[in-house]
């Protein structure tokens, strides 16, 4: 027997190019998905595996509480992006941002938080969405436990979807590589690989690859420290592309530092750790950004 739970109806703010990658696979499960505000919109989504181009329209929301929301907007539009909408008490939310805690505050105390760790890569701006990588993706809530009932059916729908709770060996692994790849890639305005085969740069990145496992080490002793490693793997992986800190500056746009390197130098403050290639590395940035 299927309920409401199991086809749940899913509004969406952020219809950028992750919102509307995730838009296409809760569709394709089978769930009804329109804008948390504003107009409907049509949407292309382009590949390049050959696959046709597919249209998508996603339609302007009914006026209810919303009991299931995919948040895709970057980091520092979060509070902007859920102010006036009216959320049931228990919504669940599904986090679909780099770097941690951009919704922390902005939620009801009975929301049910579900972090997406994604390594698929989308980039072009609306209408028009490239999916230039289809990897792996995985959802979970910060305690162990079992999907919500709705997940094998997008599980199927979703290529590389995997269920992993606590999450957050998945999420520290991500940001570490963003806070390290980032602002650098940003600053020197290079693609990923030059952190590789420039020995200035690459002494920066593995710098801030030590102090983020000296941090993470504090916060949780079991967190392996092997970060410079994990990082050069992400370097080598990605060598060619323009990390999306470096495509923000080069368009002069606001950046996600602080919900990457910002939240590394919040936990630190709270322990009274210091982290001066973090702290300096924001600094930089902030300096260059609007
Ligand atoms: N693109 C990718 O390949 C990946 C992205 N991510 C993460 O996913 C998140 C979304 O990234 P991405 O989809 O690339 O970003 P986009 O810029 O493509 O989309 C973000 C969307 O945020 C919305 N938004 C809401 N409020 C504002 C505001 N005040 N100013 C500007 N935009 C606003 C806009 O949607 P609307 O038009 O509806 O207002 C915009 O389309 C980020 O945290 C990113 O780091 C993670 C992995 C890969
Ligand atoms: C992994 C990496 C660094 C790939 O470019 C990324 O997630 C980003 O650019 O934000």
């Amino acid at each position: 027997m299927t309920s409401h739970h199991d086809t749940p109806a899913w509004h969406l703010t952020g219809a950028g190019n992750m919102g509307t990658l995730a838009a296409f696979y809760l569709r394709a499960a089978g769930f009804p998905v329109a804008l948390a505000r504003g107009d409907g919109r049509r949407k292309t989504l382009t590949f390049e595996d050959g696959r046709a181009p597919r249209t998508l329209d996603i339609p302007a929301a009914p006026a209810t509480p919303i009991r299931h929301l995919v948040v895709a907007c970057k980091a520092p539009w979060s509070a902007a992006a859920l102010e006036g909408l009216s959320l049931a008490p228990d919504v669940t939310v599904l986090r679909l941002q780099n770097g941690l805690g951009s919704l922390d505050g902005l939620l009801p105390a009975g929301a049910d938080l579900i972090e997406v760790v994604t390594t698929s890569a989308v980039k072009g701006r609306h209408p028009e969405h490239r999916v230039v990588a289809e990897n792996d993706t995985w959802m979970g809530r910060a305690t162990a436990g079992p999907a919500p009932a709705w997940f094998p059916a997008l599980a199927a729908a979703w290529p590389g979807l995997e269920w992993a709770a606590p999450i957050r060996p998945r999420q520290w692994r991500k940001l570490v590589a963003n806070a390290v790849i980032n602002p650098l890639t940003g600053l020197h305005d290079v693609p990923n690989g030059r952190l590789l085969d420039d020995p200035d740069l690459a002494a920066r990145a593995a710098r801030l690859a030590d102090e983020a496992d000296t941090l993470l080490r504090a916060l949780d002793p079991a967190w392996p420290g092997d970060s410079r490693a994990q990082v050069a793997a992400v370097m080598r992986a990605t060598a060619g592309n323009t990390s999306s800190m470096r495509a923000d500056m080069q368009r002069g746009a606001v950046t996600e530092i602080e919900a990457i390197n910002g939240w590394l130098l919040r936990q630190a403050d709270a322990l009274g750790l210091d982290l001066p290639a973090h702290r300096a590395i924001v600094a930089a940035v902030r300096a260059r950004q609007p």
